[in-house]
């Protein structure tokens, strides 16, 4: 069946700017849309058009006929150039604009430590070269004979024009006459002249050695050394150099364009190869030519359509070897603010994990934490400040990767301000931040549950604390506070309460997955993340268990700077940097695990939400003297300030939460003989062994008396079940909600055997 012509339609009005004609030049189709409405097949497939050149449209329709669409066909590419908007033109031009002042010259850190290091370097070569001067001066000595000789016959060469000979020579060989009297004709008029100049050279010489005979014997010394130095320069052998290089010369090749295409071609990424097959010349493109960017070099590409920066950090691996350069000097990045193909390679000149940052807090009289906390450097050797103020920060990796090292350089920070307000929770038990105890409002050390319980009191305090300072801020008068934020001048104000408090919860993952305070102290911590930061409540939390047990969600949504060390897969990488992290290329997978000695990145990680972009930073090292010789300065500082309170002042820890174990408790309530029991009698004798833990879940009626005790063991895996008994004052036996015994001890051997193992790693 062939369908009906469709009604013809207008096409949309041509665009005024362009000169587009009204012919077909070729290009995709575009079929006014009532025409191919009107050409669908009944059946709603869609047809497929064939512009023609008279201005119609051929449809299929369907059933192996073809329809013919009347009317005017719009091409999708347009004829002509591309009409940019000038300013969209401007504004990328912008982007690309190289700095007027050196990277290197910007940050005044970077700057001193570049001059340092040059002055150093200079000093270096100049003290390794004094020191070999009399090994130069004995060389010289022995070559100078050589080099009279040399000098001599070279003298005599000239003057007489032996070099020409052989092809005077070679004349005579050939039987040229005309040639030959032409070369003894030149070599005559040189030799003339030659002669005069070699004879008044060797009368100067003469009359200079006359001279200097009646000089002092100082002067003839000095001449003959300098006659020697020239003699031994000149008798040197070809290959044996006079001076020896004070610095081996580097073995770092220049990166250059073809490398870095060999180095991306043999990455086994799809889209490259075959962009490379189509079109070599083109397909990566470099967007800046290739720089010295700090003690390295960085290329910006832009890689084939398709290949995205991810694609290359997932073979950081491959490109150092490509590069023929330590995994530790590869620094692949994106810059997705231009697109996601934009890759920014800096290869650097020292391997990043050989480096040990120094962190300028091991010299600093004090500092003031509105200004950041001096963390680390990026491979590019950049000081990176992490900002605290109106800030939470969350660190996480696998054990062993350097978290408690990144926790004391921002402890070390916030105690050397005496204005900070320090707690410190190190929930592991080994001390790593013992040195700070001193400068502390709030302090704990330990895995145990009075340590947790702790923690979980600083928790509620804290919570409590924000609440008051959001009331105090408030009544502020605004010419004070127009932000309602804490300034430095506010947190000056020591009266006000509303200076800077440093909550630091290392290992918190003991403390969120806590079956008894976990839940709660997840709660609070989340409230003091979203409400605190404009009040001066700062949140640094470190975990070496990233996963939604451990690390509450509330938490990981809400925090703002992330801090990621090597962790071992994509989940844990976005529980510490945030949702698609792993997928935008910011992958902490990418690190080695392991310390730096064994050649492993520990310290390394990817910081984001303190910098423009995602970083990667190697932390500042502090070991456990630097940390004690910082923590000593601080709470001179303190004392000195009238700073020092709470633990550190020697005050005991205000209470708030009562330490109880709860299976313990029931252990200690149920006897041995006492297989099973019901809820509610355990309810009871809890509340009579802790009445004021205890005692309103006694006050509870019937079931939900039953039920708290439930709901009370399921974080341990404890489950109730029926359970024969009768009351405990006599009465008819019944089928009732209970516990066996059993359950709790097995509970409490798997809980202990737990924390050992955790205390042991
Ligand atoms: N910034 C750094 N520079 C150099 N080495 C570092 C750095 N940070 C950590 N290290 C090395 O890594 C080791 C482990 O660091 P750290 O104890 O901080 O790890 P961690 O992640 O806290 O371990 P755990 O999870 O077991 O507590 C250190 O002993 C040190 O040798």
């Amino acid at each position: 069946m062939r369908h009906d012509p469709p009604t013809p339609v207008e096409a949309p009005t041509p665009d005024p700017r362009s000169d587009r004609p009204d012919v077909l030049t070729g290009g995709a189709a575009v079929v006014p849309i009532e025409s191919a409405r009107a050409g669908r097949h009944p059946n709603g497939t869609p047809d497929r058009s064939n512009a023609t050149t008279d201005g119609t449209a051929e449809v299929a329709a369907g059933d192996g006929t073809t329809a013919v669409l009347e009317g005017q066909v719009v091409f999708v590419d347009q004829p002509g150039h591309d009409l940019p908007d000038w300013r969209t033109d401007l504004e990328a031009k912008a982007r690309t604009r190289q700095p007027i002042v050196p990277t290197w010259l910007r940050s005044r850190t970077e700057a001193v430590d570049t001059l340092r290091w040059v002055g150093w370097h200079y000093l270096h070569v100049s003290g390794y070269q004094l020191t070999r001067t009399p090994l130069y001066a004995g060389r010289m000595a022995v070559r100078a004979p050589r080099g009279f000789f040399r000098l001599v016959g070279g003298f005599i060469r000239w003057t007489f024009d032996l070099e020409g000979q052989p092809v005077r020579m070679a004349t005579v060989q050939k039987a040229d006459p005309e040639a030959y009297l032409k070369l003894s004709r030149q070599r005559d008029a040189r030799v003339r002249l030659r002669v005069w100049v070699a004879g008044l050279t060797v009368l100067t010489l003469l009359i200079l050695a006359v001279i200097v005979a009646n000089q002092p014997t100082m002067v003839q010394w000095a001449a003959l050394a300098a006659i020697v130095a020239v003699l031994g320069i000149i008798g040197k052998p070809a290959d044996r150099p006079l001076i020896e290089r004070a610095v081996v010369p580097s073995a770092v090749e220049k990166l250059t364009s073809d490398i870095v295409i060999r180095s991306l071609t043999v990455l086994g990424i799809s889209g490259i190869n075959s962009a490379m097959t189509k079109n070599p010349k083109d397909a990566i493109r470099f967007v800046a030519p290739i720089t010295r960017d700090g003690p390295g070099w960085r290329a910006d590409i832009d890689l084939p359509y398709g290949v995205t920066v991810a694609d290359v950090m997932d073979k950081r691996d491959r490109m150092a070897s490509a590069l023929r350069r330590p995994l530790g000097c590869i620094w692949p990045e994106g810059d997705n603010t231009i697109h996601e193909g934009r890759l920014i390679l800096w290869v650097g000149d020292k391997d990043l994990s050989k480096t040990v940052v120094k962190s300028p807090l091991v010299k600093a009289a004090r500092h003031d934490v509105f200004k950041g906390i001096p963390f680390g450097s990026d491979p590019r050797g950049r000081a990176v400040t992490v900002p605290v103020i109106e800030h939470n920060v969350l660190m996480g990796s696998q054990p062993g990767q350097g978290k408690t090292a990144s926790v004391r350089v921002l402890a070390s920070g916030a105690a050397l301000d005496p204005s900070v307000e320090l707690w410190i929770h190190e929930l592991k038990g080994t001390g790593d931040l013992d040195p700070h105890e001193q400068n502390c409002h709030r302090y704990v050390s330990g895995i145990e549950d009075e340590a947790i319980a702790y923690a979980a009191d600083s928790l509620t305090l804290l919570r409590k604390e924000v609440m008051r300072r959001a009331a105090a801020l408030k009544a502020l008068p605004p010419d004070l506070c127009p932000d309602k934020k804490v300034t430095r001048q506010i947190a000056d104000m020591r009266s006000l309460g509303l200076h800077p408090l440093v909550a630091i919860f290392d290992e918190c993952q003991n403390l969120f997955a806590h079956p008894e305070y976990g839940d709660k102290a997840g709660d609070d911590a989340e409230f003091i993340i979203k409400l605190g930061r404009a009040l001066g409540v700062v949140l640094i939390l470190a975990t070496q268990r990233p996963d939604k047990d451990s690390l509450p969600t509330g938490i990981s949504a809400n925090v703002s700077i992330r801090f990621c060390l090597r962790v071992a897969g994509q989940i844990e990488n976005d529980m510490i940097l945030g949702t698609s992290a792993y997928k935008n290329g910011i992958r902490a997978t990418l690190f080695v695990p392991g310390p730096p000695k064994d050649g492993g990145d520990a310290g390394t990680g990817y910081l984001v939400g303190a910098t423009s972009m995602p970083k990667v930073v190697k932390t500042a090292y502090l070991d456990t003297a630097a940390t004690q010789k910082i923590a000593d300065r601080a709470h001179a500082l303190r004392s000195g300030a009238g700073m020092l309170t709470g633990h550190a002042a020697g005050q005991r820890p205000e209470q708030v939460t009562p330490t109880f174990d709860l299976l313990a408790d029931i252990l200690a309530v149920v006897p041995t003989a006492e297989a099973k029991v019901w809820n509610e009698l355990v309810v009871d004798r809890l509340a009579e062994l802790r009445p004021e833990i205890y005692g309103p879940w006694a006050d509870l009626e019937g079931g939900a008396k039953t039920g708290q005790l439930t709901t009370a063991l399921k974080p341990y895996g404890i489950k109730t079940m029926q359970v024969w008994g009768t009351p405990e004052g006599g009465g008819k036996g019944a089928n009732r909600i209970g516990i066996a015994r059993d359950d709790i001890l097995n509970a409490v051997t798997h809980r202990d055997k737990k924390r050992a193992t955790e205390a042991a790693s």
